[in-house]
């Protein structure tokens, strides 16, 4: 259980996670895998790869655009799961977590998806427009096949549903630091430790928070009060400034946010 495992590796030497975002084959497949080793390399805990699909709509512009550049390159579902394959060969260790919303995994087909990501290398998958309610319903979704299934916590999530979500979210539980959609340069730092904490109430499992933070300020700010930082545009946009030499662009910029939090 890689996730699982990282985290209480984590927790045993009182540290906090980085978790980076990238659209997975952006901007394009070859140089999207050296972007994961890099970041890997560099220390970040865990890796989100965002699925490209065409109607992202709880991201914002830099995602959007970065997704865009996937689609083109000809990255679809099946050409995802190859890009874990490829990242496992050299790399077994760094958990890997799927980001998408039910559309395209329900084209895909649920069990099969879930199956194959696993079979992959991935050990999570975070749908974003999956109702907890509706995940209760679906056995094909119960059945993970050993998927961690990681929960969004907004803040203007009522109380009861974060007492569910916080009960159902395997790996982490990623909390957002505000409402709206990815990206913009502030996470609100003043609203980040009540919230974490209302949630931990419920729960044991490892609370992560992203939305918003791009500079080493921020990140230093936000895992002082939490298990873990998400970072996600802020890296994007150095592979849409970069799209020449990405991953070294990636490197310079995101290694001064994970030593901030260390
Ligand atoms: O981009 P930001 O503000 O750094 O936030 C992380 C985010 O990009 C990543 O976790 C993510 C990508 N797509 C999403 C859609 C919804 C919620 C979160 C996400």
């Amino acid at each position: 259980m890689r996730l699982t495992d990282t985290f209480a590796a984590l927790r045993e030497q009182n540290k906090k996670a980085f978790i980076a975002y990238i659209a997975a084959g952006d901007p394009n497949f070859d140089k999207s895998l050296e972007i994961m080793h890099t970041l890997a390399d560099i220390g970040a805990d865990v890796l989100e790869l965002g699925l490209p699909f065409s109607d992202p709509l709880a991201d914002g512009i830099v995602n959007q655009m970065a997704a865009d550049r996937a689609l083109k390159a000809g990255m679809s579902t099946a050409r995802t799961l190859d890009l874990i394959r490829a990242f496992r060969e050299k790399n077994q260790s760094t958990p890997l977590v799927l980001f998408t919303y039910l559309n395209p995994i329900f084209t895909y087909g649920f069990g099969k998806f879930q199956k194959e990501a696993v079979d992959a290398g991935a050990d999570g998958v975070l749908l974003l427009d999956l109702p907890p309610d509706e995940a209760a319903l679906s056995e094909e979704l119960a059945q993970n096949h050993g998927l961690s299934h990681i929960r969004l916590i907004a803040p203007s999530t009522p109380p009861e549903r974060v007492k569910l979500l916080a009960a159902q979210s395997e790996g982490f539980i990623y909390a957002l630091s505000r409402t709206g959609v990815t990206g913009g340069h502030s996470a609100p730092a003043e609203t980040i430790p009540a919230q974490v904490a209302a949630i931990k109430q419920h729960t044991e499992t490892p609370v992560c928070v992203g939305f918003g933070i791009s500079n080493p300020e921020q990140a230093a700010l936000v895992a002082k009060s939490s298990d873990g930082i998400i970072v996600g545009s802020a890296i994007v946009k150095q592979v849409e400034l970069n799209l020449e030499n990405p991953a070294q662009a990636v490197r310079e910029f995101t290694l001064p946010l994970i030593q901030a939090i260390r």
